[in-house]
Parts: C-alpha cells; structure tokens; sequence
C-alpha cells in the first residue's frame, strides 16, 4: 500500500511514525513549549532524525476538555510552522485540523494531509479538503473534546465506529473527494471509555476491509496511564507497547510523542511481519 502525495509516494508496507508538534500553549503533554517558530522546527528535525516520516502539527489542543481556540488563532499557530517544515525538511507534513481556513491554508503553505479529529464535519470543511487535494485522515470521535469522556456509550463500539468510516467516506466521494485519499482513525480516546479502547486496539485489523490506510494514536492517552498510573509524560513503555500491538495489526501510521523508541520498536515488528506467512497477525 501507498500513500500518494504531490511530489513523492510514502511506502505504508511497513508502518510509519507520525510524530506530534503540538503548537498550543496548553498541549496536554508538551506543556506548549513548541509554541514558537524556531523551537517547533527543532523538534521536528530531531523527530524526523529519530525516524519519524510524518509530523502532525496541531494548533488548537483536542485533549478531554480543552477549550476550543478561535479559527485565526489556530491558523496564526500552525501556518509559520507548515511553510517553514515545507521549505526545509523533507517530511510528510500533516495537519491537525477541522477548520476549512486552516485547510486551505495548510494546503497552500505546503501541506500534504489533512488530519481531522471531526473527519470533515465542520462547515465548509468538506468542500475544503476536496479543493486542497490533499490526503485526509478521518477520526471517529464521539461528542467533541469539552465533554466527549463525561459518559461514552455504544451498543457495539466496533460496529458502530465501522458504519461511521461507512459514512464519512460516502459523504467524501459525494463531495468528490476520491476514496483513495481517504485513511481511517478509530480515534483512541475520543469519547471512549477504557473498555471501548481496548476493544478498537484488540480489533484493530477489522477495518482492514476498507482497503485504506490505518492512522493510530494512543501516545501518552488515558487508556495507557489507567492502566500504568503515570504521568503523560512518563507513559513511553506503554505508548511503544500500545504502537508494537497496533503495528502488528497491520496499522500503517503510528502517531506518537516519543518517536525514537517507537521508531526502534517498529524493526521488531518489521522483522517479526516479514517472517509470516499471513500479513498481519
Ligand atoms: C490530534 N490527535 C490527537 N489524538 C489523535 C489520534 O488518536 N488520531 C488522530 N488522527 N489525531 C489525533
């Protein structure tokens, strides 16, 4: 499988690791430290220098209960960012985004994809995605940040995140965005209780059958730390284990924080897949 940009193709046969660039003054792990220009390039050199072939640039924090920014603070934060990465590195440059200003200005800036925590909900966000020509990630997210962790319930959180995809991408290809730029997100920890966390990392595979690329991100979350009561910031044996299961399904972009270990995780599992007969486990 392949991931086609604008000027080059990201191989997916074996998993990719996104690394995150949080340029929010409240991010949950970061502390906001990469809020300015230069530090944000320099953690992104050093996460593409551990391994990393996409960073994730968000502008606007999507941890439970973050307080929403307005559209052109968000785009303040994010803009100098994607121009400076595109100019400079050679990464694939997604953004952390459900804004169609900020798509749009992404795309213009440099952008490859368009990672949206609302899979393309917002107004306008749509028509956006489908002008940029951009790749799009859809994350399944049940209620919005503010409140999505308060009572999370499903009748079957696999059925239900299943017909969703079902969904976004009919209302994609209506819009005429072309499937084939279309990768899926189960969303870990986006109105989902411990239960449904571990039930979507368990079944991962099942949503193979859409023929798209899979985009994971348990890093740091809930589901590791209520389990190993640590700190976000502490959670790295339990983000690389979380990556190490979902790789091993066949998931073909890990998004992360600590980009080196998973990157060194990722060879076992690159060894361990090659050695099969079946694909995946
Ligand atoms: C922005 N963001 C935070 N967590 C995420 C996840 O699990 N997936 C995607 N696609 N984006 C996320």
């Amino acid at each position: 499988m392949q991931l086609k940009l604008s000027q080059r193709v990201l191989d997916l046969s074996s998993p990719r690791v996104m690394g995150i660039l949080n340029v929010t003054p409240d991010s949950f792990s970061d502390g906001g430290k990469y809020s300015r220009l230069d530090a944000a390039l320099a953690h992104a050199q050093d996460m593409i220098a551990a391994g990393a072939t996409l960073i994730d640039i968000g502008g606007e924090s999507t941890r439970p209960g973050a307080a929403a920014v307005s559209e052109q603070e968000e785009a303040d934060r994010v803009l100098p960012v994607v121009s400076a990465l595109a100019q400079r590195l050679d990464v694939v440059i997604s953004v952390d985004t459900s804004r169609a200003l900020v798509m749009r200005e992404s795309a213009a800036a440099g952008a490859h994809l368009i990672n949206d925590i609302r899979a393309l909900t917002d107004p306008g966000a749509l028509e956006a995605a489908r002008d940029s020509g951009l790749l799009v990630c859809l994350m399944h997210m049940q209620g919005e940040p503010r409140s999505m962790q308060q009572a999370p319930r499903y009748d079957d959180v696999l059925a239900d995140v299943d017909r969703f995809f079902t969904e976004r991408i009919a209302c994609c290809e209506a819009a005429g965005i072309d499937k084939k730029r279309v990768l899926l997100d189960p969303g870990f920890g986006f109105g989902k209780d411990l239960a449904h966390n571990y039930r979507l990392l368990a079944r991962l595979g099942d949503f193979h059958h859409f023929g798209l690329p899979l985009l994971v991100g348990m890093s740091r979350k809930s589901m590791i730390g209520q389990l190993i009561p640590l700190p976000p910031g502490e959670r790295i044996m339990g983000s690389v284990a979380c990556a190490v299961i979902a790789a091993m399904q066949g998931a073909q972009i890990i998004r992360v924080h600590d980009v080196k270990a998973t990157v060194e995780a990722m060879q076992i599992v690159n060894a361990t897949l090659s050695a099969k007969e079946s694909l995946f486990v």
